[in-house]
Order: structure tokens, then C-alpha cells, then sequence
């Protein structure tokens, strides 16, 4: 349902010919993304992904590409860009900027467990690490500047209890964003959006990380603080779940350990993170863009969330 663009193998016969990938043998779309289309490509060489980019461009796609490619190389499990005979990585089909990437092994774990939890921690700490000496510079485009715009434009359509949490937070959080421990919180590349559906498993094997389109430079932390909401946590309440936010923690700490303004300023950044989901699920449920084809996320969740973790402050960092 969500190709936008269709593409054949016989759309494939030449275009494929530019990539040491032999012949393209079979191509098939994927149904659950909503953003771009994507397809399961097999070659002669082997099985990938193919993504026609349906709203990014030729400028904006640089930046997750290379990131990619730069995680890829340094053994972070990630999609590996595949360069053609001129080493590019991003292209061109059917008029829309397109990449070819490895393809994971595995499905996403909708219902993790410690173990999976503990992998995706350390995981993430390593691309932290691998992502440190990563040139290119794109800001976090879901940060703070475009909380601080968001804001006025969904409180009209909210009830005045959310619009009165809506408004201590965004204070709260433009309060921490000033101060002397914010500032030294470590920052480079993250992903900003490490949900359980864009992580590959094969059992309890972690195989992978993808979907860097809202990835950018903003604190590690958030990255933290954006992965335990979704992944360590009771669905139904929004509570933390102990034994995985434990997991994911100790095995995060165990390569990276976190630093002291870190656990200065983790519960405030487990509210930014839960702020950062209400926001866009409040916009995309209200102000759904044109021809919208999914059902949008609920944002209560994220409410849900932020209460809990305003209300029921987490444990301490490590
Ligand atoms: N490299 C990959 N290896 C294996 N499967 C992949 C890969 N990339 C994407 N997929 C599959 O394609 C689906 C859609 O991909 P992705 O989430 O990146 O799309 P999207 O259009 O950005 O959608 P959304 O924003 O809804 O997540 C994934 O759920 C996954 O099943
Ligand atoms: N992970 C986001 C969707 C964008 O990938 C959400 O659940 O609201």
C-alpha cells in the first residue's frame, strides 16, 4: 500500500548495470513504510533494499547516507550504502533520489525482553562512539527550535489539561536547555528515533539498526532517553519496566559509561524525549499533511508518558 512509486524489473535492466551487483533478478515492495518507497531487491550478489525517497532531496539525503556508510564501516550493525563504479551512494530513478542498501536478517521484536533490550543498549552506546569522528554536521531537525515553533501551533486543537502540561514542559525544557549541565552533556550524530520497529533481530540476535532519517547532532542522551521510553517501558501505562530499563542501561554504560552531568540530567531528558513524540504525533494527528495515507501514531502515549515520568521520576543513571 505504501509504494508510491512503483518500480519493475524491467525499470531496473540498465539502471542496475551502474552498481557491481550482477543483474536484478527480483523486486518487490514493502507495505509498512509511510514515508518512502521501498522495495526488497535481489541480485546476483545478494538481497537488498532500494528506497525511492518520496519527500527528502538530493541535498537533504547526504547526511543519513554517509552516516550510514560511516557506521557500516566501523562494524556498527547498520544498512551499508552500496556505492556504483563512481562511488556515489545516492542516485537517481524515476526523477526521485534514490540509494541502494544492505538488507537485515531478522524482523523487528515488537515485544523485547531484557536480552534484547541489553543488545540494543550497547548497541547504541557503540554507534555513539563509531559516530564521534563523523564529519558532516546536520542538527537534530525535531529539537528544541522546532518543539519551541510546534507548540503554539497544536495548543488550540488540545484540551486545557494537556495545554497546561504542553506549557510547563516546553518552559522546562528551554529552562535545561540553558543550563550549565546541558551543556556539558556529550553530543554528536545520533539516530533520534531508535523505536523497537526500526531495530532488526534474528531471535536474540540484534542484526541491526536503520531508518536514520531523523537522525542528527544532538546529545547522546536523548538518544538514550528516546529508546528506553519505547522500548523499556509497560505499553498500557507508560510505566518504566525495571528489569529491561535495567538491561538496556547497564549493557549502554558497560562500552559508554555515562558521565556526571548525564545523570544530572537524565530524568529531565527522559521528559524531553517523551515531549519530542506527544509534539509530532499532536501535529500529524491534527494537521495531517495532504493525502496522509495511515492512520496517525495516538498521541496520548506520549501524554502518558510525560506524566509518568514528571510524576514518577525514573531511577538514577548508573
Ligand atoms: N535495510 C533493511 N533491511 C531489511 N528490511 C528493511 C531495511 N530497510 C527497510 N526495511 C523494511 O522496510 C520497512 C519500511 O522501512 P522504513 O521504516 O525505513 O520506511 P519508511 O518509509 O521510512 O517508514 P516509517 O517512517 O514508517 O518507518 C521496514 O519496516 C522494514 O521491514
Ligand atoms: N517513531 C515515531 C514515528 C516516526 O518514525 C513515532 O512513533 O511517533
Amino acid at each position: 500500500m505504501a509504494v508510491f512509486t512503483p518500480v519493475s524489473l524491467d525499470d531496473l535492466e540498465t539502471w542496475i548495470t551502474q552498481f557491481p551487483l550482477g543483474k536484478a533478478i527480483a523486486v518487490r515492495g514493502i507495505s509498512s513504510g509511510i514515508e518512502n518507497s521501498n522495495f526488497f531487491l535481489t541480485t546476483e550478489r545478494g538481497e537488498y533494499v532500494l528506497t525511492l525517497f518520496e519527500k527528502l532531496s538530493f541535498e537533504q539525503l547526504p547526511f543519513y547516507l554517509n552516516l550510514m556508510r560511516h557506521l557500516a564501516e566501523r562494524g556498527v550493525l547498520v544498512p551499508a550504502p552500496v556505492a556504483n563504479g563512481r562511488g556515489e551512494i545516492l542516485h537517481s530513478l524515476h526523477g526521485k533520489p534514490a540509494s541502494i542498501v544492505t538488507r537485515l536478517q531478522g524482523s523487528s521484536q515488537m515485544n523485547p525482553q531484557p536480552v534484547h533490550c541489553a543488545a540494543v543498549g550497547a548497541m547504541l552506546a557503540r554507534m555513539h562512539l563509531a559516530a564521534e569522528d563523523f564529519p558532516m554536521q546536520q542538527p537534530n531537525l525535531r529539537g528544541l527550535a522546532w518543539w519551541h515553533e510546534t507548540v503554539p501551533v497544536v495548543l488550540p486543537y488540545i484540551p486545557d489539561e494537556a495545554k497546561a502540561l504542553l506549557r510547563a514542559e516546553i518552559h522546562t525544557q528551554e529552562a535545561f536547555a540553558a543550563s550549565h549541565v546541558y551543556h556539558q552533556l556529550p553530543r554528536g550524530p545520533i539516530h533520534a528515533d531508535l523505536f523497537r520497529n526500526n531495530v532488526m533481530f534474528d531471535g536474540e540476535r540484534l542484526t541491526g539498526f536503520f531508518d536514520f532519517y531523523f537522525a542528527g547532532c544532538d546529545t547522546w542522551l536523548f538518544d538514550v532517553a528516546v529508546t528506553v521510553n519505547d522500548w523499556c517501558i509497560d505499553l498500557d501505562s507508560g510505566r518504566l519496566d525495571p528489569a529491561r530499563l535495567r538491561a538496556m542501561l547497564a549493557s549502554y554504560h558497560a562500552v559508554r559509561p555515562f558521565t556526571e552531568a548525564e545523570k544530572a540530567g537524565w530524568r529531565t531528558m527522559l521528559q524531553a524525549a517523551a515531549l519530542r513524540f506527544w509534539l509530532s504525533r499532536l501535529y500529524d494527528f491534527y494537521l495531517p499533511r495532504e493525502a496522509e495515507m495511515l492512520t496517525p501514531h495516538d498521541p496520548t502515549h506520549f501524554e502518558r508518558i510525560l506524566r509518568e515520568r514528571i510524576n514518577h521520576p525514573a531511577p538514577a543513571l548508573f
